[in-house]
Parts: structure tokens; C-alpha cells; sequence
């Protein structure tokens, strides 16, 4: 019988981290093998990165963009375990810093793990195509619990690339992150942002594709986070035996890449 895949979990104290571990308990082929937090703090069973990361074959993240980037530089530098980052809300360096790791690992990282996101990427992408840029706005509308430190949402992000993409477009080169006050005219081509922030929304995202005389609509909304966790627990299946680089979850489906699907 093949041995367990050994799982640690990064922000084990976390809301994704609990749900992690709740999950990994019903994983056949699974094992929990450390939970680590914060540098120093060791209540509850926790262990230090060190002794994680020398006790499990793959890491699941879901700390803070700031925190993954660090931990996939230690993971890269003494050559593993793999790792699947969950995490959002990374700034461009590092997000350099993962991509800078994953040449030495396999490093999964998606904003959404659910099976409905990775749908509706692929969506989006068919639509923005087909939609005439001069006749029909895109705006990306994200809802989320009151804790949420991010925004845009990484999901809202990534659809906002997966737009852009089918657009044939650079998001930096059209996204408008919010408006206020005597924000003018809306000009054409443009991908808006709208965050709402309240009470324990768990995740919902809409992609609206505005003409004239009708709209179209895209949405999806998680109910709990057991399906990210379950998303993430594939991902560390899939992951483990890799090549080096970087991965997201339509290469975990056998999805096309976004931007390359039918349409
Ligand atoms: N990809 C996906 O499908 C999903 C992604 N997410 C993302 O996962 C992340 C976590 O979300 P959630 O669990 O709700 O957030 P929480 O705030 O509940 O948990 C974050 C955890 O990360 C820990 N942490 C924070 N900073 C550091 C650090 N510098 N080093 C080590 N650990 C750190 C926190 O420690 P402490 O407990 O000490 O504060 C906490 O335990 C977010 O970025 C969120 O957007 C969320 C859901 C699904
Ligand atoms: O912080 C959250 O909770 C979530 N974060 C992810 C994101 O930023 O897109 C995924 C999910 O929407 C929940």
C-alpha cells in the first residue's frame, strides 16, 4: 500500500486552516502531519516552519500574501515540500518571490479552489471574447465576511484577468478599482471593480457584462469552506511527484487555460 501524503497547513488557526484540517480527516490517502502559525507561536500543538516543513510532503497555505511569499522561498530553498497556496492579497514583488520559488518546486496557487469558480473562469473568458468591447461593460461586483483583509477578493482578480484575456487586453491596462466622487463618463473597455464587505458572507462573485438594452450576468457564490478545503486537498494530490513550476487549479482540473478555451 502507498504510504500517506503528509500534509502541513500554514495559518492552522485560521478560518481556512480549521477547515483544512476538518476536512483532511475524511482524505483517504491523507495525514495531517504538522500545523504551524505565526513565527513563536506554538499554542495548541503548533510546531515551528522548520519542523513542518521537514515533516510533510506538501504545505497548504492560507496565511496573507506577504506570509505565503516567504514561506515558498523557505519551502524552495532546502529543495521542498511542495506547495499549494491558497492565500490572496499579494503585491507584485511577491508574487515575483513565488514565481522565483517555483522554479525549484511545484507550487499550486489559486485565489478560488472551488470547482464553480474554475467553470466560470473559462465562462467569462468565452463571453468577454464574443461581447463587442465598444458595446458591452464589464464589471466585476465580489461580496465578502466582514475579516477579509483583501480587496479586490483574489477570485475578483482573477476574473478580471480572465476577462481581460478574452478581451485579448492586460487587465493593469483597462481595470478601474472602484469610483467616487465626480468619477465621469465610464470609458470603453474599461473592467470596473465594486467590493462590498459585511457580516460572514463566505464568497460571492459576478461578472456583469452590460449593453445598451440588456445585461448579462455571471455569478457564483460559495456556501461554506469546506469546499475550498476539499478543492485544496485535491490540489495537494495532484501536486505531490511534479515538476518544478508554476500551477493553478485548471492545470489540477485538466481544464483548458484560461484565454484558450473553446469559444
Ligand atoms: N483560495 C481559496 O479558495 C480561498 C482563499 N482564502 C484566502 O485564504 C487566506 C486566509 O483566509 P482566512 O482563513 O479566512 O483568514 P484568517 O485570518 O482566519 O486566517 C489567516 C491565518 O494566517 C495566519 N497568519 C497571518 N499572518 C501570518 C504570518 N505572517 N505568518 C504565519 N501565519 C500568519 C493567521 O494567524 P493568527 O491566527 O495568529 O492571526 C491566521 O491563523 C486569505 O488570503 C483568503 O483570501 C480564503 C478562502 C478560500
Ligand atoms: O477571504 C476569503 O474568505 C476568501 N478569499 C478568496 C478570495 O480572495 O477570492 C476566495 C473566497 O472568495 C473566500
Amino acid at each position: 500500500m502507498a504510504s500517506p501524503i503528509r500534509i502541513a497547513v500554514a495559518g492552522a488557526r485560521g478560518h481556512m486552516g480549521r477547515a483544512v484540517i476538518e476536512a483532511l480527516a475524511d482524505e483517504p490517502g491523507l495525514v495531517l502531519a504538522a500545523r504551524f502559525g505565526r513565527p513563536g507561536d506554538e499554542r495548541d500543538g503548533l510546531v515551528d516552519r522548520a519542523a513542518a516543513l521537514a515533516a510533510a510532503d506538501v504545505v497548504l497555505d492560507f496565511t496573507t500574501g506577504a506570509a505565503s511569499a516567504a514561506l515558498a522561498q523557505a519551502c524552495a530553498a532546502r529543495g521542498g515540500p511542495a506547495l499549494v497556496i491558497g492565500a490572496t492579497g499579494f503585491e507584485p514583488p511577491e508574487l515575483a518571490a513565488v514565481a522565483e520559488a517555483a522554479r525549484r518546486i511545484p507550487i499550486v496557487r489559486a485565489g478560488n479552489f472551488s470547482l464553480g469558480l474554475a467553470m466560470l473562469l473559462g465562462l467569462v473568458a468565452q463571453a468577454a471574447r464574443a461581447l463587442p468591447a465598444e458595446a458591452w461593460d464589464i464589471e466585476i461586483l465580489e461580496a465578502h465576511h466582514r475579516r477579509k483583509l483583501d480587496a479586490p477578493s483574489g477570485t475578483a482578480l482573477m476574473l478580471g484577468e480572465a476577462a481581460a484575456a478574452g478581451r485579448g487586453v492586460a487587465l493593469a491596462a483597462v481595470e478601474r478599482r472602484g469610483r467616487d466622487g465626480l468619477a465621469g463618463p465610464r470609458p470603453p473597455g474599461e473592467i470596473g471593480f465594486a467590493v462590498l464587505r459585511g457580516g460572514g458572507i463566505v464568497g460571492e462573485h459576478s461578472v456583469v457584462f452590460a449593453a445598451e438594452s440588456e445585461t448579462l450576468t455571471l455569478s457564483h457564490a460559495a456556501h461554506d469552506r469546506g469546499m475550498f478545503a476539499r478543492g485544496a486537498l485535491a490540489a495537494a494530490r495532484w501536486i505531490v511527484g511534479r515538476a518544478p513550476g508554476a500551477y493553478d487549479m485548471q492545470d489540477v482540473l485538466g481544464f483548458m487555460p484560461i484565454g484558450q478555451e473553446n469559444g
